[in-house]
């Protein structure tokens, strides 16, 4: 864990770099642009080459898509006390998407003209649920399962599969549960390309949620416009905000769980107490030796992990506020204070007892949320993102004719006499 104390001459350059910006490496934009034109080209063919290169499964077109007997296999293979979890954290999942639903209305402009939105869900979706390093069983419910709530009829849902062409049982059923229609064994861009554009079996979705490595979020980025996507969900992680009223063990937990991801995960921790520094460090020392993935958690402690002594909470919300961090977890004694201030963190625990893992898993808003530096301009996963939105003007003659003296006006300045005439045609009749 990299330690900088804002006394250090390092300090102010090591906070600025933390102001980031979500854009491609040129190499990462060459690879994935390569990927999706092959898919976009070659359909299937391609989408095997690269699961054979990358997954090392020789799929085929019998293959691709998850059958029925696996289905029942899997359901037969999970645990009654997973089935159980998998259901508590879809109550709470559902019930949080139809609160957050948008809802139709209508008013009346100035004019006299009905206005209004109108929201409907989606037909069909794709949903990427990552399979590299873990099963993301829970990122099955925190996509599908809101389109699911939502109401979406066609779920695609697109998840690595092992060398030997098994997708891990439990991940299974909670996709079936979760309203996934279809599957395929697919990972990385070449998955979100196919669900984007089609390929001879695969029919193409209109819009593609859920997060992935960096080839998979690249993917669709680059597929926006043949698809919508939800945003831009990278590899995970967490800026813990902390005084002297946290609770060590528990700061020195979360800080593991984040690590835990491995990989690409950044671990933060900013804290105006640098007694509260020193106990979290004998914390996690002591922790880490009974956890499994503890070689993976070393790495992302060693290369992804920085812990900042700050001059005062003000500046440690200042940094937050840059930085955006995925999941910000907020453990100071004057909490609405603090709280109020933060304005980018795609999700906020607030408090010693709100571990991010219950969010992760179980709490209600989605896991999918927006990381490097994107959650300045996305928020993560809402149900409204499954309802497509259209407005809708209704109008009498009385209307009409109101409204003729401004339109004429646009008109004119615009140089449309067109769109003027077909307005007056309406008011004069
Ligand atoms: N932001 C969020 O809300 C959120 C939620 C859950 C997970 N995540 C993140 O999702 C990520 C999941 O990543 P993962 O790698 O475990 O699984 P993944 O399913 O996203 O990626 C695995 C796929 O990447 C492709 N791939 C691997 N190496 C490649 C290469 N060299 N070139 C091209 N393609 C390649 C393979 O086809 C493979 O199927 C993690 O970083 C995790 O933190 C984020
Ligand atoms: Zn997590």
């Amino acid at each position: 864990m990299k330690i900088i104390r804002y006394q250090d001459a390092e300090y102010a350059e090591f906070v600025q770099q933390l102001d980031r910006q979500a854009i491609p490496s040129t190499e990462l934009y060459e690879t994935v642009a390569g990927i999706v034109d092959a898919v976009k080209q070659r359909g299937n063919a391609a989408v095997f080459e690269f699961t054979e290169r990358f997954d090392k499964l020789a799929l085929t077109d019998e293959t691709l898509f998850v059958t029925e007997e696996e289905l029942a296999e899997a359901e037969a293979l999970v645990e009654d006390s997973v089935k159980e979890a998998i259901a508590a954290s879809k109550k709470n999942v559902h019930a949080f998407a139809k609160k957050s639903m948008r809802q139709d209305w209508k008013c009346t402009n100035t004019e006299g003209a009905e206005v209004g939105e109108r929201f409907v869900a989606y037909d069909r979706v794709g949903v990427y649920v990552p399979g590299g390093k873990a099963p993301l069983v829970s990122t099955a419910l925190m996509t599908a399962s809101i389109g699911q709530a939502v109401g979406v009829k066609d779920i695609l849902a697109a998840t690595p599969a092992g060398a030997d062409g098994k997708v891990n049982p439990s991940l299974l059923y909670a996709l079936k549960e979760s309203g996934a229609t279809q599957i395929i064994k697919v990972g990385g861009a070449q998955a979100v390309a196919a669900m984007a554009l089609g390929t001879e079996t695969v029919k193409p979705v209109e819009k593609i949620f859920g997060p992935g490595n960096s080839f998979v979020v690249e993917a669709k980025r680059q597929l926006v416009g043949a698809v919508s996507i939800d945003l831009l969900p990278g590899p995970s992680e967490v800026l813990i905000i902390a005084d002297d009223s946290a609770n060590p063990a528990f700061v020195a937990a979360d800080l593991l769980a984040q690590a835990e991801h491995g990989g690409d995960s950044v671990v933060g921790f900013a804290t105006t107490s640098v007694e509260l520094l020193a106990k979290v460090e004998v914390e996690v020392e002591r922790q880490i030796k009974s956890l499994s993935r503890a070689e993976y958690i070393r790495q992302v402690l060693d290369n992804g992990t920085f812990a900042l002594v700050v001059p005062n909470l003000d500046e440690a919300i200042r940094i937050c506020n840059v930085f955006a961090p995925e999941h910000l977890s907020l453990i100071v004694e004057d909490e609405d204070r603090w709280l109020d201030q933060v304005k980018t963190a795609g999700a906020i625990y607030v408090g010693n007892f709100a571990a991010v893992a219950v969010g992760d898993f179980l709490a209600g808003p989605s896991h999918t949320l927006p990381t490097g530096g994107s959650g300045k301009s996305f928020s993560g996963i809402r149900a409204d993102q499954f309802q497509r939105r259209t407005s809708i003007v209704r109008m009498d003659q009385a209307s009409v004719q109101k409204a003729e003296k401004y339109v004429t006006e646009f008109a004119r300045v615009e140089g449309l006499d067109a769109h003027g005439a077909s307005v007056s045609i309406r008011a004069n009749a």
